[in-house]
């Protein structure tokens, strides 16, 4: 695993033989001190295309029970190794498992563990959400009474109902679109939610809404993995934390022992090995 960043390497390991235990030879993290399987296990997820490689052998590890933040800078990988690990997208090696089920040898069974919110979601854009729950509740095997119930309190919590639950899904809003893409990765009741950028273009009290579902799933037993920009909501929500940069996942640890002290920023831009920006150049634009 390569470590950018002063002083990172004796926080990684620290973070590491705290909660997780190396497989020798191959840098992944395969289980907890006390052997539990993992909510969500990447091993060596490998992406390129063409030319480009989009995810170098990514290994990432979701423990049962835990809220994971996985940051990165625009172009890390983030969506990629994501959709592959929940089975959107093949990749080129790796693999991945849910509580012990393989994404890609038993594929149905994985996916009834997951809900799943992809980055720019495609979904049956002729139905009102009502209908989109409704329907896709009864695909997920619910009598027809139970997919509305829970189509009903779902679209009531998210404040999609009213008149929002009778607009057709291709006229919701952004936000909209995050909140009833949200409502669909919880429709089967899944153990283990993947979200990628759930916050995004939501509403301040829609995104306080889902924060406290959110809590309120994994304090149930659940386990979450959300990729998010904003440091402060991961830094709120998570106590794990994976950072990735240029494909790979760079450091991956409870949340106090990748920050070590300071802010999740601050930890990031060393991480990543970036410059800020935006004080050169543009001289046209200031006088
Ligand atoms: N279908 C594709 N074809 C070619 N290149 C792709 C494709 N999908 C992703 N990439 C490239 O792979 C890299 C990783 O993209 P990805 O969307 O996974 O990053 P990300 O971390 O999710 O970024 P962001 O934070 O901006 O959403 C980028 O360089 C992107 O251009």
């Amino acid at each position: 695993m390569s470590i950018p960043g002063a002083g990172w390497g004796t926080l990684a390991s620290r973070a590491m033989t705290s909660a997780l235990r190396t497989e020798p030879g191959t840098g992944s993290r395969i289980a907890s001190d006390e052997g539990e399987v993992a909510a969500f296990r990447l091993v060596g997820l490998h992406k390129r295309f063409g030319e480009h490689t989009a995810v170098d052998h990514a290994d990432l590890t979701v423990a049962a029970g835990s809220f994971y933040g996985l940051v990165g800078p625009n172009g890390a990988g983030k969506t990629t190794v994501l959709s592959m690990a929940v089975g959107l997208q093949w990749p080129d090696e790796g693999r991945a498992s849910v509580h012990g089920v393989d994404v890609w040898k038993e594929p149905l069974r994985a996916r009834r563990l997951m809900g799943v919110l992809p980055d720019g979601l495609a979904m049956p854009e002729r139905l009102t959400g009502r209908e989109l729950l409704t329907s896709l509740g009864q695909l997920h095997g619910l009598d027809a009474a139970e997919a509305a119930r829970r189509a009903g309190e779902l679209l009531a919590v998210m404040e999609l109902d009213g008149s929002a639950e009778r607009t057709l899904v291709v006229d919701y809003s952004t936000g909209m679109r995050k909140k009833i893409g949200l409502a669909t990765a919880l429709l089967h009741g899944p153990k283990l939610l993947v979200l990628d950028e759930p916050f995004e273009a939501v509403d301040p009290v829609s995104a306080a809404t889902i924060k406290q579902i959110l809590k309120r799933f994994v304090a149930g037993g659940g386990s979450v993995l959300i990729s998010s920009h904003v440091m402060a909501l991961v830094e709120q929500l998570c106590d794990t934390v994976g950072v990735m940069a240029k494909g790979r996942v760079v450091a991956e640890g409870p949340l106090d022992e990748v920050r070590g002290g300071r802010s999740l920023e601050e930890t990031f831009v060393d991480l990543v090995g970036v410059e800020i920006g935006g004080s050169e150049g543009l001289s046209w634009l200031v006088s």
